[in-house]
């Protein structure tokens, strides 16, 4: 069983990570965690609390000497505004003179909609937003991106798989449908671009677009889509609705703040054609395994297991709630109408967010290979791979 889990506020002195259950002998540095959080804050439309703050990330157990050890791997990665925050985000009490209302210390009352500012007043019953608002930011990514870093090298050196992700589009600029799968080859450029788009003329338009939203003083979202290859056939489980492999992607996909809709290869499209015209023939061929398909309508999953093929997610970004043309909003200390919180916000997080998907989908991917290969190392899990993937190739033989 792999199991991850965060803590730690926006605003804090640091956000903590535990990832437990993952073999030994995985080599993972520090670098590898600082290489992926630093793809997360870049992408054209970033706040400029992205371009100020340092992500000071340590790893405090769990990995030797560039290896992971078996036991829990910790991670905590600083907050370098900590100092600014140190009064208003204290753990202890500080002495009230201290909190005068102004400033970081202005009692937020007035929920953004679209945040989790309001239900979260109403369900913990605070009278302001500051400690919903604290939990809820996307700055806890970091800490699912650290993890989802280790996965990734597990993955990786288990069996070569390596995930990617590209910008399908930002608000109504878009890849053109014709656009090639960008393939492992093409990460540098997609790293590169300052959308993450694989198509240079969706790039374009896209930035054309982030460009119009923020002279508007508006937010924009977006689709992302999350591309695995290298996945045996045979992670995840048709026998039970939490075992299906497609279920715990959407899940873990849309636990990442501003995620509204997930979508497995060709989801919504397949739901507009005919069955013939919808499914992934099968031919013998040169598959790994001994098959091949003729398409990938299906995004790599039938009956919630892998199927072989790419895996496919694309997964729907809402714009960002922090809108700087303020909407409405009522003050829940006065009752009366006013104008929602704003300081500064990202016009638009889609292209940064790709990196986060992609480590949710590394945890993911990763839980299902250890459920299906087991192992206390690493060598032990790739023994029990290879010789699974071996059997399957077998099972064709003198055929
Ligand atoms: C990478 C990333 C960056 C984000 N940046 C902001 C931001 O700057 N301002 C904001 O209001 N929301 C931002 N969000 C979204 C909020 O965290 C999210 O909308 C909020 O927690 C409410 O959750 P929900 O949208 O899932 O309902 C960001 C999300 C992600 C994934
Ligand atoms: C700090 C990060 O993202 C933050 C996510 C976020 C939100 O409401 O989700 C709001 C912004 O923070 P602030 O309100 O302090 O400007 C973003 O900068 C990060 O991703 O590291």
């Amino acid at each position: 069983m792999l199991r991850w889990i965060t803590a730690g506020e926006s605003h804090g002195p640091a956000l903590v990570a535990v990832l437990e259950g993952m073999p030994a002998g995985v080599e993972v540095t520090t670098e590898d965690l600082v290489t992926q959080l630093g793809r997360r804050r870049l992408g054209f439309g970033r706040s400029p609390r992205m371009g100020f703050e340092q992500d000071e990330v340590e790893i405090l157990g769990g990995v030797r000497h560039g290896k992971t050890q078996g036991g829990p791997i910790a991670v905590t990665i600083g907050n370098s505004e900590w100092p600014k925050w140190q009064t208003v985000m204290s753990a202890d009490p500080v002495d009230p003179s201290l909190l005068k209302p102004t400033g970081r210390n202005e009692a937020l009352t007035r929920p953004r909609p679209g945040h989790a500012d309001l239900p979260g007043m109403q369900k913990f019953g605070f009278d302001e937003a500051r400690p919903v608002l604290e939990r809820a930011s996307a700055r806890e990514t970091a800490a699912r991106t650290a993890l989802g870093t280790v996965a990734r090298q597990f993955l990786q050196q288990l069996l070569g798989v390596q995930i990617l992700s590209h910008v399908v589009s930002i608000g109504k600029a878009q890849t053109p449908e014709d656009s090639a799968l960008p393939t492992p080859d093409d990460l540098p450029a997609i790293d590169e671009s300052p959308v993450r788009c694989f198509d240079a003329r969706g790039t374009e338009a896209m930035v054309a677009e982030v460009e119009a939203v923020k002279e508007a003083g508006d937010t924009v979202g977006g689709v992302i889509e999350v591309l695995a290859y290298g996945l045996p056939p045979g992670l995840g489980s048709h026998v039970h609705w939490d075992r299906r492999l497609d279920a715990r992607l959407a899940a873990a996909l849309m636990g990442v703040q501003a995620m509204k809709g997930v979508e497995i290869g060709d989801g919504f499209t397949s739901a507009q054609r005919w069955g013939s015209q919808a499914h992934d023939e099968i031919d013998r061929g040169s598959g790994p395994v001994g098959v091949t398909r003729r398409s990938n309508r299906a995004g790599g999953l039938e009956g919630g297991i892998t199927n072989g093929e790419i895996l496919r997610a694309r997964v729907a970004m809402k714009p960002i709630s922090t809108v700087p043309r303020a909407l409405s909003t009522v003050d829940v200390r006065t009752g009366e109408p006013a104008v929602a919180i704003h300081q500064r916000s990202d016009v638009c997080a889609v292209p940064r967010a790709g990196v986060v998907l992609e480590s949710v989908v590394a945890l993911v991917l990763a839980e299902a290979a250890l459920e299906k290969f087991g192992g206390d190392s690493l060598g032990e899990t790739r023994r029990n791979a290879h010789a699974y993937l071996k059997a399957l190739e077998a099972r064709w033989e003198g055929l």
